[in-house]
C-alpha cells in the first residue's frame, strides 16, 4: 500500500511514519506533498529518497492536477501531518475516507482555521484546561471537522507552559500517528 504525506512544516510526524514503515510489507511512504518552499519535510524527503511535490496554490484549489498526481502514484491513504491548507472538496470526494489529519488538541475544542502549532497550546492554557491531547480524524470539507478516529490525552498542570504542553502533545503524536495509519491501512 502507498502512503502520501501532506505537510507544511518541520516534518517530525512524517519522519516517524517513514521510520515506522521502513521495513514494513504492509505499506510504504511513497510521496511527500508540500506547500511551503524550504520546509523541513522536503529535506526529509530528499534524505529518504522519497519523491516530493511542491504544490501550486491555484492548481491545488482550482483543478484536479493533484488528484491525478495521487492517482498516478497509486496512493491508498493520504496523511495530513501539519498541512496548513484546507483540503478542497474535489480531493476529499476523490479519496473518500482515505484522507486523515492529526490535530494537536482535543477537537471539537481549539480547532478551525488559524488554530495550529503554538496558537493551539496558548489557547488551551489561556482557557485553563486541565488536559489536552491529540485528535486523529478523517478529513471532510471543513477544517478539523471529520469523524474522529482516535483521541489521546495528556494532563496539564499549573506550571505547564505552551512549550511544555507542545512537548507532551508531540510525544502523543509520535506514539500514536504511525499506529493509526497502520491500523487503517490494514483495513483497506
Ligand atoms: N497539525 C499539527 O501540525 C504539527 C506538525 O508538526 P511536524 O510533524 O511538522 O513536526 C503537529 O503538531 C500536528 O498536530
Amino acid at each position: 500500500k502507498n502512503i502520501a504525506i501532506f505537510a507544511s512544516g518541520t516534518g517530525s510526524n512524517a519522519q516517524k511514519i517513514i521510520d515506522h514503515f521502513r521495513h514494513s510489507d504492509i505499506a510504504r511512504v511513497t510521496l511527500i506533498v508540500c506547500n511551503k518552499p524550504g520546509a523541513g519535510v522536503l529535506q526529509i524527503a530528499e534524505r529518504e529518497n522519497i519523491p516530493s511535490v511542491l504544490i501550486d496554490k491555484t492548481a491545488f484549489f482550482n483543478s484536479d492536477t493533484y488528484i491525478k498526481v495521487l492517482q498516478d502514484a497509486k496512493i491508498d491513504l493520504v496523511v495530513l501531518a501539519g498541512f496548513l491548507w484546507k483540503v478542497p472538496a474535489n480531493l476529499v470526494q476523490a479519496f473518500p475516507n482515505r484522507i486523515i489529519n492529526i490535530h494537536p488538541a482535543l477537537l471539537p475544542k481549539f480547532g478551525g482555521k488559524g488554530m495550529y502549532g503554538h496558537f493551539v497550546h496558548e489557547a488551551v492554557i489561556a482557557a485553563g484546561e486541565k488536559e489536552s491531547g491529540i485528535t486523529i480524524h478523517f478529513v471532510n470539507e471543513k477544517y478539523d471537522d471529520g469523524e474522529t478516529i482516535l483521541q489521546e490525552r495528556c494532563e496539564i498542570t499549573a506550571d505547564d507552559t505552551p512549550e511544555t504542553v507542545a512537548k507532551k502533545v508531540q510525544a502523543l503524536e509520535h506514539r500514536w500517528f504511525p499506529v493509526i495509519v497502520e491500523r487503517l491501512l490494514s483495513k483497506i
